[in-house]
């Protein structure tokens, strides 16, 4: 069974970078890919995640911690004999072989009949939408062309236990992206392929993962589905990595007034419910300092929602998009993103009530970041 299991993961790079001091670029990473899952790595650049794919390829030494492949520890086992299926951002394509050739050297190596090797490449070049340019050299591709025949030569290992990508479709224009992202992730579902994959585009992740791992300096922050990130961030940092535009957050004290709960900001205040007064009491107690957390689509400008909290705000500018309009506030000395249908009614300069879904609200440590579960 095609399952990974990455294991208390550590990466140094020191002795080998010639570095004075140790680099953690991995620390203490778990995590599982189930069979057939498609897990994404996701995070900014320099989180580690490409660290963690190397030592899953067998490419770079895991300094402490395991990998396990089906039920096997593969930690001192070469790539070769890892059973699986790379395609990373560099491309790695042999210049003096054709595309056609570089897609089939994988499955020649493994002396599959010539009459099969077509038929594989048929179905990856047609998804791939590169089935015109079989018979050009890679010096001849664009970076967009490079990048798709490296992953089509991924994808014809149908003997590969794991299929792993790092940043497959980066260097594909707006367009071609959102068709990739969809056809790739059918594609893995058909031929029940277990896929990690490794991207700083939150975006991509959301839209193909089945689970997602968000990594930051190192360390994995948050494991869950794309609706486990978005609607329950575990801390500021996933909370503000994840969502575009990205959610607001205001500083705010919890306090006491006559036997009253509040939080409270640097001009007004808001009473808070008598739940979130038990969990705020129960974890610091009074006047502990918080990051109030609401995204820019769970907020209502200048017209009362049920069960919501109040501010007033001033209206900085407006962007329209279409759709929808992005409206900047300025509430409580800092700009928030409001995201309203269409064109919004009011105009800059306006002084307006802001209205934030209680259930859609979120509170954060500001010491550790941590959130607090509503
Ligand atoms: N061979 C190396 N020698 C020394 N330091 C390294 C090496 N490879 C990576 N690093 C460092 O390890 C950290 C993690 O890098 P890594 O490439 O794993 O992150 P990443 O999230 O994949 O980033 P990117 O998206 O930019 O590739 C970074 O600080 C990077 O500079």
């Amino acid at each position: 069974m095609a399952e990974v299991r990455v294991e208390n993961v550590w990466k140094y790079y020191r002795e080998e970078a010639g570095l004075e001091k140790r680099v953690e670029a991995v620390r203490n990473a778990s995590f599982t890919c189930n069979d057939q899952e498609f897990l994404c790595l996701l995070g900014p650049s320099g989180c580690g995640k490409t660290s963690t794919l190397r030592m899953i390829a067998g490419l770079e030494k895991i300094s402490k911690g395991d990998i396990i492949i089906g039920n096997q520890r593969v930690n001192n086992l070469p790539p070769k004999d890892r059973k699986i299926a790379m395609s990373f951002e560099s491309y790695a394509l042999y210049p003096p072989l054709t595309v056609y050739d570089n897609i089939a050297f994988p499955l020649q190596a493994r002396k599959y009949p010539e009459s099969k090797i077509k038929e594989k490449i048929k179905i990856v070049t047609d998804l791939l939408d590169i089935g015109d340019i079989l018979s050009f050299r890679p010096a001849k591709l664009s970076g967009g062309e490079q990048q798709r025949v490296s992953l089509a030569r991924a994808l014809v290992r149908e003997d590969a236990l794991i299929t792993l990508m790092d940043e497959p479709i980066s260097h594909l224009d707006a367009q071609l992206k959102a068709k990739m992202r969809i056809d790739l992730k059918r594609f893995q579902r058909e031929m029940e392929l277990t896929v990690i994959y490794v991207t700083h585009d939150q975006l991509e992740a959301l839209s193909m993962a089945d689970k997602v791992v968000v990594m930051n300096l190192g360390e994995i922050q948050q494991i869950g589905t794309p609706d486990e990130l978005y609607q329950q961030p575990a801390n500021l940092f996933v909370a503000g990595f994840i969502g575009e535009p990205p959610m607001n957050f205001l500083p705010c004290t919890y306090i006491e007034e006559s036997g009253s709960f509040f939080l409270k900001f640097l001009q007004s205040k808001f009473e808070v419910d008598t739940d979130l007064a038990h969990l705020l009491q129960a974890e610091n107690g009074v006047n502990q300092k918080w990051l109030f957390g609401v995204r820019p689509g769970d907020i209502v400008i200048g017209r009362e929602i049920e069960k919501s909290y109040c501010l007033e705000g001033r209206i900085y500018s407006i962007e329209p998009l279409g759709e929808t309009s992005i409206v900047i506030v300025e509430v409580e000395n800092q700009k928030i993103f409001v995201e309203v249908p269409g064109l919004p009614l009011e105009r800059e300069g306006e002084v307006v009530k802001v209205y934030f879904s209680k259930a859609k609200s979120h509170i954060f440590n500001q010491t550790n970041g941590k959130a607090l579960r509503i």
